[in-house]
């Protein structure tokens, strides 16, 4: 059975201040930590404040990038090892904003996948298509192409073990959300490349998030597709109350 995982990306928003003043906000209230999995994506400088606000509470802890050497002459990147070392639970990477901006590889992204799993961290890897690509009839072969590339070299074990997130880049801040079909048929198709690629057993392990304005008020029709396991939440994680609202979506 696979764990929900509804995880929020802050992206280049709060800082530390704001951070403790949102976990106080959440404090006592993740009452279903044994049916949802409740994780914060935050930036760098705000992952100490966060780890230790987190503490004694059932929230999870993400970065939202990370490098893929551990140590050495990498001016302004941050530490895979570290991130274990502080108690960082997940790494997000992949993101579109990082492909986008600051020109990510799917290369550099199978390597960040193996620097986290290396040093005990589960990576969030993110995956999706341009409106373009969709409007071309090729998201399916894009998606496969990049999750087989940031997959490389991965075990089985270690596959199952990770989380997918499908992020239609048309609707991150949009507004515009994939309908609950569209979107479900990009995730049933990444399960399916996991099957190719290793096996049944793995594919129906790893989990996949569905990402791009994900709110309280379409998050139960999105999550009552078969194979959208999560969400990846942007704008709609930044508050409290709208947080948690995702969290029990199953209330
Ligand atoms: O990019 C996203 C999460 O990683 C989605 O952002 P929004 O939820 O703000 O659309």
């Amino acid at each position: 059975m696979r764990k929900p995982i509804i995880a929020g990306n802050w992206k280049l928003n709060k800082n530390p201040k704001e951070t403790a003043e949102f976990v106080a906000g959440i404090k006592g209230k993740l009452a279903n930590a044994d049916q949802v999995e409740a994780v914060i994506g935050a930036p760098a400088v705000d992952l100490q404040t966060l780890i230790d606000a987190a503490k004694g509470t059932d929230l999870k802890v993400a970065s939202e990038n990370s490098y893929f050497e551990d140590a050495g002459a990498f001016t302004g990147e941050t530490s895979p090892k570290v991130l274990a070392e502080m108690g960082v639970d997940y790494g997000i990477i992949g993101h579109s904003e990082r492909r986008e901006y600051f020109n990510e590889t799917d290369e550099d992204i199978n390597k960040k996948a193996h620097a986290l799993i290396k040093n005990g961290v589960t990576p969030i890897i993110c995956c999706g298509e341009t409106l373009e690509t969709r409007k071309a009839g090729k998201v399916n072969e894009w998606v496969s192409g990049q999750i087989k590339a940031a997959l490389k070299d991965l075990s089985a074990a270690q596959v199952a073990a990770l989380v997918i997130a499908y992020e239609p880049i048309w609707a991150i801040g949009t507004g515009e959300t994939a309908t609950p079909e569209q979107a479900q048929e990009v995730c049933h198709l990444i399960r399916e490349t996991v099957a190719g690629l290793y096996d049944q057993t793995t594919a129906e392990n790893v989990r996949i998030q569905y990402g791009g304005s994900m709110k309280p008020a379409n998050v139960k029709e999105l999550m009552a597709q078969p194979d959208i396991d999560g969400g990846l939440v942007g704008g709609a994680s930044l508050q409290p109350d709208s947080f948690l609202e995702l969290v029990h979506y199953q209330d």
